[in-house]
Parts: C-alpha cells; sequence; structure tokens
C-alpha cells in the first residue's frame, strides 16, 4: 500500500460532492473476551486482522490511520499513521472517533469513516455507500446497518462535528449510538450474507469461523474472496461503487524480474529506486566562457590562466585569485572557481579578461546535486517506465532495474454474427471491431497480450476455449454476450460456473459488466456494442489490470471546460459521451450518443462525463472533460 501520493484532502468522489473521506481503523479496545491483547494483531490467512481491515479500507479513501493506544512499535512498520486516544482513560470507540476527527481536521479533510479493527469482512463498498446514505438523507452522520443491526463502529463522522464530540465526552457520553442519533445519522443498508458483513471477532471461536470462512484455495487467487459479488443485488451500482469494489478486490499477481534500461520502457517498477550517483555529479559549468573566484573580483581585468577546462577534460590545477581559466557546457568546475561568466560578456586581449556584465556570485553553474541528491528516492515502486523515467534513471546510474514482469491479458471475442475484416460478408454478419480494439488498448497498457480470436454462440465452444486459454493468463478480456438475452452467453456460462457477478453500472454506455473468475483467472465480461466495450475498458479495465500488473490504480484526471453543444440529460445512469476539444478550448460532443456507432470513438479524443443526475446543458456551461490519454491510451 502506497498512500503518499493518496492523500489530497481536496479529491472528490466520484460519484458526489463530497471530498473522499479519510479512513480510520479503531483498536483502542481491550480484547477481554479473546484472554487480553491486541486483537488486530491476531493472524488470519497468513496476515494479521490489521492488514486484512487496511487492505479493504485503503482503496475506498484518501488517507489511512490506525487508532490505537500504548507502544506503537508492537504494530511494527506501517505505511500509515498511528493516532491515540486524545482524552485520557480510554473511554471506548468514542475517543478513537474524535482522536480520527482531530488527525483529519489537521490533515484538511472534511469526513473519517471508521471501522473496526475485529471485523475482516466489512464491505468493499462501505465508504461509497455511507456517503450516499448520508448524502441522500441529508444527514451528517452515516453508520453501516445490515441484518444483524447497526454498526456504529462503522460510520462517516464529519470533521465539523468535533467540538461537539469532545463536550460531549467530557459530559460522561459513552454510547457511540445514541451520539450519533442526537447529532441525526442516516442508515447505509448491506444485505444479508453469510457470514454478516460485519461478522467480528470477539472470541477463540469466531476467529476459528473466520478462518474457516477463509478457504485456502481463495488465499491464493487474486481476488478476495467476496469482493466481486454483485454490488447491489437489485437496481443498478454506481460506477464509483462499482470501481471501489473492483479495486477492493484485486491484488498484484505478477512476479518480479530485472532488466536493462532499454528492455524498461512500458513495465512497471517493482521497487523504489535510489539514485546512485549524484545529479550533476559535480558541479559544472552551464555556459562556454571563463571560470572565476567571485570574491576576487575588483574591477580589474581578470588575468587569464594557461589550459581550459572541458566536458569530459577537466582542468587539473588550481586557478589563483584575480585568475579566470576557459571553460565549456557541462565542463567541471576547476579548483580555486565558483563563478561562470559567458563569453558573449567578455572581452579577451592580451592575457586578460574583462567582464562587460558582472555575474552574480555562482552564476552560470550547476551545482552538485541540485537536480538529485545522491542516494535520494528517485522513482517509486508502482510507477509505469517510459522514456522520462529511463533517462532519469540513467542519468543517476542505475542501468538496471527491478521491474514487473508483464500481465498475461487474453481478448476474445463472441457471437455467430462475428467474422474478420477480410472475408466477404453477408448483411447479418458483423466484422469482429472489439477484438482488434481491445487488443491494441491491452497492449497499449504494456501488458503481453494474447488474441484468443473468437468463439461462436456455443456454450461448450466457449468453455473449452476458456478453459485452454485460463491455463496461461492472468486476465481474460471478453466481448458480447454480457446482457440478459438469450443469446448472451458468456453471462450464462459465468453464471453456470457459480463465480460470476453480474453487475449492472448505472453508467451509459456500458451497463451490462460481467466480473468473474474462470478457473481462478479474472475474466473481464464486456458489453458486445463496441463503444460500451472500449468505455469500460477505459474505466474498469484499465485501473484493474494496471493494478494486477503491479502497478496503481489510476483515478483519471479531468478539464473543467466550456462546453460547446446543447443538451438536457435524464436522471439515471452516469453519462460518458464521446467528446473532443476544439482549438478554442471549448469542448464538443459526438452527433449520437448510440453505443453502436463506433465512428465517434476515432472522431473523439476524449470523453464529457456528466453525473446520474439529469441536467440540461447551454454552450459555455462548464463541463468536465477527460482525455483518452487519462485511460492510458496515447493516442
Ligand atoms: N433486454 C435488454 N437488452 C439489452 C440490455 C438490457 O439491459 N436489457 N442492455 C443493452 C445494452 S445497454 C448493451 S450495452 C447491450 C450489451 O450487449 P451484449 O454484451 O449482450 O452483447 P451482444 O448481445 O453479444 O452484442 C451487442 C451488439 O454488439 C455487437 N458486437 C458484439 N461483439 C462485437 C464485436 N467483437 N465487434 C463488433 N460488434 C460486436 C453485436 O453484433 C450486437 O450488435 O445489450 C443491450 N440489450
Ligand atoms: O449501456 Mo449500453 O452500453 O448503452 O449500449
Ligand atoms: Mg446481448
Amino acid at each position: 500500500m502506497t498512500h503518499a501520493d493518496r492523500t489530497d484532502p481536496g479529491r472528490a468522489l466520484p460519484g458526489g460532492a463530497m471530498k473522499q473521506p479519510f479512513g480510520v481503523i479503531l483498536a483502542g479496545g481491550q480484547a477481554r473476551r479473546m484472554g487480553g491483547g491486541d486483537k488486530a494483531l491476531l493472524q488470519l490467512g497468513g496476515q494479521t486482522l490489521l492488514a486484512h481491515v487496511a487492505e479493504r479500507l485503503e482503496p475506498q479513501v484518501a488517507r489511512l490511520a490506525l487508532n490505537a493506544n500504548g507502544d506503537p512499535a508492537r504494530f511494527g512498520p506501517l505505511d500509515f499513521d498511528i493516532v491515540p486516544d486524545s482524552v485520557a482513560g480510554q473511554s471506548g470507540p468514542l475517543a478513537g472517533v474524535l482522536a480520527g476527527l482531530d488527525w483529519a481536521a489537521a490533515l484538511g479533510a472534511d469526513h473519517v469513516v471508521t471501522v473496526a479493527a475485529d471485523t475482516p469482512f466489512f464491505p468493499c463498498d462501505l465508504v461509497p455507500r455511507l456517503v450516499l446514505a448520508a448524502e441522500t438523507e441529508g444527514q451528517p452522520i452515516a453508520l453501516a446497518r445490515s441484518p444483524e443491526g447497526i454498526h456504529p463502529t462503522f460510520g462517516l463522522w464529519p470533521v465539523a462535528l468535533r467540538e461537539a464530540l469532545r463536550q460531549a465526552l467530557a459530559d460522561g457520553t459513552r454510547k457511540l449510538r445514541a451520539w450519533a442519533a442526537e447529532q441525526g445519522a442516516a442508515f447505509a443498508d448491506f444485505p444479508a450474507q453469510t457470514p454478516d458483513a460485519f461478522f467480528n471477532i470477539n472470541t477463540p471461536d469466531d476467529l476459528a469461523a473466520a478462518r474457516a470462512h477463509l478457504a485456502p484455495a481463495d488465499a491464493a487467487t487474486p481476488l478476495a474472496a467476496d469482493c466481486f459479488a454483485e454490488p447491489e443485488a437489485q437496481g443498478l451500482a454506481s460506477v464509483a461503487e462499482a470501481q471501489a469494489r473492483l479495486r477492493a478486490s484485486l491484488h498484484p499477481v505478477t512476479g518480479i524480474e530485472t532488466v536493462g534500461l532499454a528492455e524498461a520502457a512500458g513495465r512497471i517498477l517493482a521497487r523504489d529506486v535510489t539514485a546512485r550517483r549524484a545529479n550533476p555529479p559535480a558541479t559544472n559549468s552551464a555556459m562556454d566562457g571563463y571560470a572565476f573566484a567571485h570574491a576576487s573580483l575588483s574591477g580589474a581585468p581578470l588575468k587569464l590562466t594557461e589550459g581550459r577546462s572541458a566536458a569530459g577534460a577537466p582542468f587539473a590545477g588550481t586557478v589563483p585569485p584575480g585568475h579566470a581559466l576557459r571553460i565549456f557546457t557541462g565542463a567541471l568546475l576547476p579548483v580555486g572557481t565558483d563563478t561562470v561568466v559567458m563569453q558573449e560578456n567578455t572581452t579577451a586581449e592580451g592575457g586578460h579578461l574583462t567582464l562587460t556584465a558582472a555575474p552574480a556570485p555562482r552564476a552560470n553553474t550547476r551545482p552538485t546535486g541540485e537536480d538529485v541528491a545522491e542516494g535520494a528516492s528517485v522513482l517509486a515502486a508502482t510507477r509505469r517506465l517510459g522514456p522520462r523515467e529511463v533517462g532519469l534513471l540513467a542519468a543517476v546510474g542505475v542501468a538496471k532495474v527491478a521491474v514487473r514482469q508483464r500481465l498475461r491479458v487474453g481478448v476474445l471475442s463472441t457471437g455467430d454474427e462475428l467474422v474478420a475484416p477480410d472475408t466477404d460478408a453477408t448483411p447479418g454478419q458483423t466484422f469482429d471491431a472489439n477484438r482488434p480494439m481491445l487488443i491494441g488498448m491491452a497492449a497499449g497498457w504494456g501488458h503481453a497480450v494474447t488474441d484468443l480470436g473468437h468463439v461462436p454462440d456455443d456454450r461448450a465452444a466457449l468453455r473449452a476455449r476458456l478453459d485452454e486459454a485460463s491455463a496461461g493468463l492472468d486476465a481474460i478480456l471478453t466481448s458480447g454476450g454480457a446482457s440478459v438475452g438469450d443469446e448472451d452467453h458468456v453471462s450464462a456460462l459465468l453464471r453456470e460456473a457459480g463465480q460470476v457477478a453480474q453487475w449492472r453500472v448505472a453508467l451509459k454506455p456500458g451497463k451490462p459488466l460481467l466480473l468473474s473468475q474462470w478457473r481462478r483467472v479474472p475474466v473481464f465480461g464486456l458489453p458486445g456494442n463496441s463503444v460500451s466495450a472500449f468505455t469500460t475498458a477505459c474505466l474498469f479495465v484499465h485501473p484493474a489490470l494496471s493494478l494486477m500488473a503491479g502497478g496503481a490504480w489510476s483515478e483519471p484526471r479531468g478539464l473543467t471546460l466550456p462546453a460547446g453543444f446543447t443538451l438536457s440529460k435524464r436522471a439515471g445512469r452516469r453519462a460518458f459521451l464521446r467528446a473532443r476539444m476544439r482549438a478554442d478550448g471549448t469542448v464538443e460532443t459526438f452527433r449520437s450518443d448510440s453505443s453502436g456507432m463506433i465512428s465517434g470513438l476515432a472522431w473523439a479524443d476524449g470523453f464529457v462525463e456528466l453525473p446520474e443526475a439529469a441536467c440540461e446543458i447551454a454552450p459555455g456551461d462548464p463541463v468536465r472533460y477527460l482525455p483518452f490519454t487519462e485511460f492510458g491510451l496515447s493516442a
């Protein structure tokens, strides 16, 4: 987990107006029924409860902290903050919430979501649902509720309430739920599941039950066992919810290898890299001119020292005070000098140098390490290397880097109607456009792509192809047959296999999205309509594969641009319209939003993203424009 690059308190949640909350794991309590000690440090499935909980919360929040008292060293190295209670006497979870709010307030956050450290299976979409509940019901606080009851340690708390909470604690309030009710709390409902999503570990028997629930086979998959489950049993999941859930359920699956810089572009760094040497390694000249000691300038001409300093051929001697030495760009500054005058500002005559413009001390020099200090961290693990990064690595003397092995991705098309574009097709046949498009996308993202061809609408054939393909692949992308029709065999087969989650996302285009596993290989079942396949690939497949490949889950950065169009949008699905930027800085949209019109993809250079709510857009209104480059597409 890296948090350093995700602590921007200003980042807005994709779905709504609220900034992404900070997260606090509550571990202040005493594990009396476990016989004392820290419950957070109990082992479950090869890691601590704390690691389980942190792994689940981290993707859902802007920054993470652990609320715990006593010696922080017992938790070992953590890459997030530890905040102890600020009020004495361990006043239960309320004091933990207050400590979290104080921590978040100091960092500029508006909200905190708390979770309990002893509850390893809490929902992967906890945070978006709490936010949604608070916003929908217009309440400051939101608490989680499941068939087992209300879970007040799983709540969304506004930083603005922290003084009220401090006062309540001082007045002797100890009950989280009662205080929340007083302030105004909405409830986020989570469906029944086994075990309950908020199953918490209080006794050794509970721990045994949790271990049994974590089937050992599942520990080896790249997916958290229960996180590919449907985000919403009925109705549509929001894009933000679906993304948060997907993110929480995936882990890196690729191995590590060492490559030279010539092969490094396009690869993902597996380890942090530090500079083997400073850049520049020693002070050198930024100009062609003359080097001298600034302190020895007297107004009189400088005496020219015999010799020169050139890049790769430094001057071996010392330049005495009152003297100057000929020097060239990139050459080491000779001993005795600290300043360079460019030759255009001098006249040299009879062994003397006159300065026609006096430079400031140390002018025209590039001091040791001004770019990068020796040992400084240069690039962090998860960084995708491109030519700029490779150049930097070379400059600091790093010739080989540990990178992730490429993620092996297969691309499959399905449908009886599909034929290759070089055949004479009947009007009832469709040229397979999605496969080359998706292959190009995945290859551009740096993955090792296998073309799995095309399978007709035949369940046995599809099963055979998936069986064969899954052996050597880390992920499979299919397109077509993702919807609910009789001929939607991908969806039917995956459902038969039992692992499927048919997600219906409040997204246009791209409502049907299948997420599944075939023999433990994640399968992304994209819709057949080409624009829908492209859009879901950008929004879900791109960040998901990046994470699996050992990279970062990337959030696209958008621009707010004036609309160059008029539009009336109905409430319901979040829309991604094919769009392009005009020379005058406005953004225009494609003439149609039909998801079969693939010409619009080549016409566009990005999306205009419109929220779920209904909206009227007139020319000049600000709209959010997302360039396709933000989805890892170079053109
Ligand atoms: N009753 C309902 N029908 C549909 C719904 C729904 O909710 N209820 N959703 C619609 C939406 S939205 C979409 S998107 C599509 C998704 O379709 P499928 O994923 O099931 O895909 P197919 O039915 O196989 O094909 C749809 C369309 O795309 C063409 N196609 C498929 N593969 C390719 C390819 N490789 N290259 C080019 N074109 C391809 C296919 O020929 C169809 O025209 O479902 C709606 N229906
Ligand atoms: O959601 Mo479908 O993707 O509109 O064509
Ligand atoms: Mg269909």
